[in-house]
């Protein structure tokens, strides 16, 4: 049985990721085969269209317990369908699905909850916060609307997760009394919180360009946090952020929060390596994105 449940809230202005295989072209190692107790989530050959737009087209790769995982790729390539596909908020028009080893059948809502559950977070990019709530109300909202948790409790909780990405007694505000940054956090907290029956399970938790429209030095603080928050060793009956994918065309993110990379083109992973093999890549399409020279094969009209 899945175990999943994904905290994701289908806001106002929602936006929306790849590990083992690549395909296409290119002449690109595939990684060493994982376990499936050690793959959170795997994409296999996975189609998306929408209308006449074939955005993905093949895409295969697996998260796998602990990473840090950057999704990069050019502008339109479907990097947050794939996230919105992988946290189950959109369905493959074929290809496969699985989670801890399990093929996905139909989206995250429809899945059975249970204890020990792996769940899923999706930090929208624009933070998508509903601006007649307060803080509070966007954090809680979740457990507000879906749980049948005391306010009492939820408040705490609420404070709690606001506690974890460095917020204090913001609770009362309106999201229009925020800084960009601020958002971002709020909208990190909204995706971290858990009630009591999720506080064992491990999370996996993907971020659509977090840093998106941030100063650097609020880019840096949520980079941070994003890295302060992961808890890649700690054993699933123990809860944390096991585990996290991050969408983004920021250098400073994929330096501070990133260990391996995930380049999506064309509807497919054609590269995939860390950091450091990233820099040291001579794979024409990957220098050319890394430069942002118009010169390669990536084309833009
Ligand atoms: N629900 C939808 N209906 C129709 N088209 C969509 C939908 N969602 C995404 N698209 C289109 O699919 C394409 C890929 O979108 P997506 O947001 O996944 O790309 P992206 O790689 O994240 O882009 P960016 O880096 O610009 O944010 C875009 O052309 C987008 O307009």
């Amino acid at each position: 049985m899945l175990a999943c449940r994904t905290v994701a809230l289908l806001a106002p202005d929602p936006h929306l990721a790849p590990v083992r295989s690549v395909s296409g072209s290119l002449d690109i190692p595939l990684l060493p085969a994982q376990s499936a107790s050690e793959t959170l989530i795997e994409f296999r050959d996975v189609y998306k269209s929408f209308g006449d737009k074939h955005i993905l087209r093949g895409a295969s790769f697996c998260v796998r317990r602990g990473e840090a995982v950057g999704i990069i790729g050019g502008s339109g390539t479907g990097k947050s369908t794939t996230l919105r596909i992988a946290a189950g908020l959109l369905q493959p028009d074929a290809g496969q699905v699985l989670v801890r080893g399990v093929e996905r059948v139909g989206l995250m809502a429809d899945q059975p909850d249970s204890d020990g559950a792996l769940v899923m977070g999706l930090v929208f990019q624009s933070a998508a916060l509903f601006d007649s709530l307060t803080v509070g109300e966007n954090v809680g909202f979740l457990l507000l609307e879906h749980s049948k948790l005391p306010k009492t409790r939820i408040k705490k909780l609420v404070a709690a997760a606001l506690r974890k990405v460095g917020l204090r007694g913001v609770e009362n505000l309106m999201p229009s009394e925020l800084s960009g940054g601020m958002k971002k956090r709020v909208a990190l907290a909204r995706a971290i919180i858990r009630d009591d029956q999720h506080a064992q399970a491990e999370q996996l938790i993907m971020y659509d360009e977090p840093t998106a429209g941030l100063d650097p030095v609020a880019s840096t603080v949520v980079e941070d946090l994003i890295r302060g928050m992961h808890t890649p060793t700690s054993a699933r009956s123990r809860g944390g952020i096991t585990s996290y994918m991050v969408v983004t065309h920021q250098h400073s993110t994929i330096r501070r929060a990133v260990d391996r990379l995930i380049f999506l083109n064309d509807g497919k992973v054609v590269w995939q390596g860390t950091v450091k093999e990233f820099d040291a890549c001579d794979v024409p399409i990957v220098r050319q994105f890394a430069s942002g020279s118009l010169d390669g094969p990536i084309t833009y009209v």
